[in-house]
C-alpha cells in the first residue's frame, strides 16, 4: 500500500549556547569542564590475495574523545577586512547582533546567517517514540561559539574603514548599509604586508595602508598585532583567516621554503619567493593561533606546514568553496555515483567585484584555476567501471571580469555525460552567485568549526594520553575547494562526504554513531 502520510519530524532548538539534549549511555560522561566520549570506530579493511582472491575483514578501534564544555571568548582577524567579504561579513554579524530589519522591494528583511553550515542547517538526533526523526540546529550538536558573540578585525593594505568599505563592495542593501554605518566607521584595518608581486598590479591603487620593513620587521608587526587584538579585547582566542586577494602561486624552492627552519631563514633574510599570506600563516603559528586561508594560493608552502606541525597549531585551506564549485562537487558526485560517466565539464563564469578584477591578471587566475579544477579528481578515481586509469572529463575553467555584473557572479555550467548504450546526456546551468552572500558564511563555520576543533582531544588504546588532532585540517574540507590534508591522506571533495564527515565526527564526540539513514525501523517491522 502506498503511504501518502506527510513525512513529519520533530525540531528540537535550545537557546544560543544552551545546552541541547544529552546523550544516556555509559559511553558519554558530562564532567563540569568536558563532554567524554566512548567510540567504537567501525572500518572494513580489504586484502587482495596474490590469486586475485579479494578477503574483507571488519575492523574496530576504540577512540575516546573529550571536548572542553567553556566556550571561550573569540576574537576573528581577517586579513582582508576591507575587501567584500570581509565588510559583508562584519555588517551582517552587527545586524544580527542588533536585530537590524531593512526594507528592499521585497519588503522589511530580517537578518539570518544562511548559508552558514552550522547556523542554518539541522542534523539529525534520533527518532522519537512515534518513529519520527528529531533535528536540531547542527550548532547544537557540541559547545559552539555563536557567530554574535565573535569579535572582529583584521588588515587590509587599503586605508578605508569597514563603512567606506561596505560602501565600496556594493553588496548590502543601502538602508542596511545606512543602519550599520555609524558602527562601521569606527572599526579601522590594521596595515597590512604588500609585496606587489604577488597581486595583480590592478590591485595598487588600493595599496594606501602598507607595512614598511623588511620582512622579519613585517612578520614580528602581524605578531605583535595579534597579541594587541587578543589583550585589548579580553579574548581567550584568536582564529586568523586569509579573505585578501589570491596571490600568485609560490615557487618552493630547496634551501627557501620547503622546511620550517628554512622558511624562517628566508623570512630573516628577506627571500623574494615568500608570499605576504605566508607570512601571516608563520605569524599566526608562532603565536598559537590558527590560520585558515579562503584564497587558492599556495600559502601553505612545506615549510609553514611543518612549523604547523611542529608547533601543533591549527591551519585549514584552501579557497571557499562557495557557489559554482560547490554545485560542481555535488553533480559530478551525483553523475559518477549514479554510474553516469560525465566525459566535459566545462565551468565558465564573469564576475564585476574586485576579486574578478584581480582575477583578471594571469598568475592570479592560475591560482584559481588549479584550485577549481582539482574539485573532481576523487569522484573520477572512484569508479574505474567509468574511468580508465588516469582517465578524466575534459574539464574548461574560464574566469571573466565583467566589471556591470558587480559581486553577481554569473556561472554557466555544461555537463555532457556518456549514459547507457552510447547516449549522451548534456546538462546545463546558470548559477547567479552573490559572490560574498555565499561566501560569507561559509567564513564564519571556517572560523568557528576551527576553534570548536581546538578543544576536542583524542586519545586511543595505544596512547597515554589524550591529543589534538593534526595540525592540517582537513575537516574543513566541506568549505573548501582544494582541501588541504595530512601528507599521504585523501583528498574527498565530494560534498555529501564532506558533511557527513563532520558531522559523523562531531557524533563521535558525544557517544552518538554515524547517520546511516538506513531506516531499518521502516523497513522490517
Ligand atoms: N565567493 C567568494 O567571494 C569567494 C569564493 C572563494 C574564494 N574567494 C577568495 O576570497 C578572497 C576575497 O574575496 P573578496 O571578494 O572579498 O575580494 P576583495 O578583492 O573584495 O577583497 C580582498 C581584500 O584584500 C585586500 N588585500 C589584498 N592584499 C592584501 C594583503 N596582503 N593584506 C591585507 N589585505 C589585502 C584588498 O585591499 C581587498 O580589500 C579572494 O582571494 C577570492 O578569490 C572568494
Ligand atoms: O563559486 P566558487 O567556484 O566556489 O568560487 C568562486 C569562483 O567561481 C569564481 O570564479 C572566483 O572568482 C571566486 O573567487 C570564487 O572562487
Amino acid at each position: 500500500m502506498l503511504s501518502t502520510a506527510p513525512h513529519e519530524s520533530q525540531f528540537e532548538a535550545s537557546a544560543p549556547g544552551a545546552e541541547s539534549f544529552r546523550v544516556q549511555s555509559d559511553k558519554v560522561a558530562y564532567t563540569d569542564s568536558h563532554i567524554e566520549s566512548t567510540y567504537v570506530y567501525r572500518d572494513s579493511k580489504v586484502t587482495k590475495a596474490a590469486n586475485g582472491k579479494i578477503t574483507v575483514l571488519p575492523t574496530e578501534k576504540v577512540y575516546s574523545f573529550r571536548t572542553e564544555r567553556a566556550v571561550p571568548r573569540v576574537g576573528l582577524m581577517m586579513v582582508g577586512w576591507g575587501g567584500n567579504n570581509g565588510s559583508t561579513l562584519t555588517a551582517s554579524i552587527i545586524a544580527n547582533r542588533r536585530n537590524i530589519c531593512w526594507r528592499t522591494k521585497e519588503g522589511v528583511q530580517t537578518p539570518n546567517y544562511y548559508g552558514s553550515v552550522t547556523q542554518a542547517s539541522t542534523l539529525k538526533l534520533g527518532v522519537d517514540e512515534k518513529g519520527q526523526d528529531v533535528f536540531i540546529p547542527f550548532s547544537n550538536i557540541l559547545p559552539m561559539v555563536q557567530p554574535n558573540d565573535l569579535v572582529l578585525g583584521g588588515w587590509d593594505i587599503s586605508k578605508l574603514n569597514l563603512a567606506e568599505s561596505m560602501e565600496r563592495a556594493k553588496v548590502l542593501e543601502y538602508d542596511l548599509q545606512r543602519q550599520v554605518k555609524d558602527e562601521m566607521e569606527a572599526l579601522q584595518p590594521l596595515p597590512s604586508i604588500y609585496y606587489p608581486d604577488y597581486i595583480a598590479a590592478n590591485q595598487s591603487d588600493r595599496a594606501d595602508n602598507v607595512l614598511k620593513g623588511n620582512k622579519q620587521d613585517n612578520l614580528e608587526q602581524i605578531r605583535k598585532d595579534i597579541r594587541d587584538f587578543k589583550a585589548k579585547n579580553s579574548l581567550d582566542k584568536v582564529i586568523v583567516l586569509w579573505t585578501a586577494n589570491t596571490e600568485r602561486f609560490s615557487a618552493i624552492i630547496p634551501g627557501v621554503n620547503d622546511t620550517a627552519n628554512n622558511l624562517l631563514k628566508s623570512i630573516r633574510e628577506g627571500h623574494d619567493e615568500v608570499a605576504p599570506s605566508t607570512v601571516f600563516a608563520v605569524a599566526s603559528v608562532l603565536e598559537g593561533t590558527p590560520f585558515v586561508n579562503g584564497s587558492p594560493q599556495n600559502t601553505f608552502v612545506p615549510g609553514a606546514v611543518e612549523l604547523a606541525e611542529r608547533q601543533k597549531v591549527y591551519i585549514g585551506g584552501d579557497d571557499f568553496k562557495s557557489g559554482q564549485t560547490k554545485f560542481k562537487s555535488v553533480m559530478v558526485d551525483f553523475l559518477v555515483s549514479a554510474g553516469i560517466k560525465p566525459i566535459g565539464i566545462t565551468s565558465y563564469n564573469h564576475l564585476g567585484n574586485n576579486d574578478g578584477k584581480n582575477l583578471s591578471a594571469p598568475q592570479q587566475f592560475r591560482s584559481k584555476e588549479i584550485s577549481k579544477s582539482n574539485v573532481v579528481d576523487d569522484m573520477v578515481a572512484s569508479n574505474p567501471i567509468l574511468y580508465k586509469k588516469n582517465e578524466h572529463p575534459d574539464h574548461i575553467v574560464v574566469i571573466k571580469y565583467c566589471p556591470a555584473v558587480g559581486d553577481s557572479k554569473r556561472a554557466l555550467d555544461e555537463y555532457v555525460s556518456e549514459i547507457f548504450m552510447g547516449g549522451r546526456n548534456t546538462i546545463s546551468t546558470y548559477n547567479v552567485c552573490e559572490d560574498s552572500l555565499l561566501a560569507s558564511p561559509l567564513i564564519l563555520d571556517l572560523a568557528i568549526i576551527t576553534e570548536l576543533m581546538t578543544r576536542i582531544q583524542y586519545k586511543t588504546d595505544d596512547m597515554a594520553d589524550y591529543a589534538p588532532f593534526h595540525s592540517v585540517l582537513s575537516v574543513l574540507s566541506y568549505m573548501l575547494k582544494a582541501p588541504m590534508v595530512p601528507a599521504g591522506t585523501p583528498v574527498v571533495n565530494a560534498l555529501s562526504k564532506q558533511r557527513a564527515a563532520m558531522e559523523n565526527i562531531f557524533r563521535a564526540c558525544v557517544g552518538l554513531p554515524p547517520q546511516n539513514d538506513m531506516m531499518l525501523e521502516h523497513r522490517a517491522f
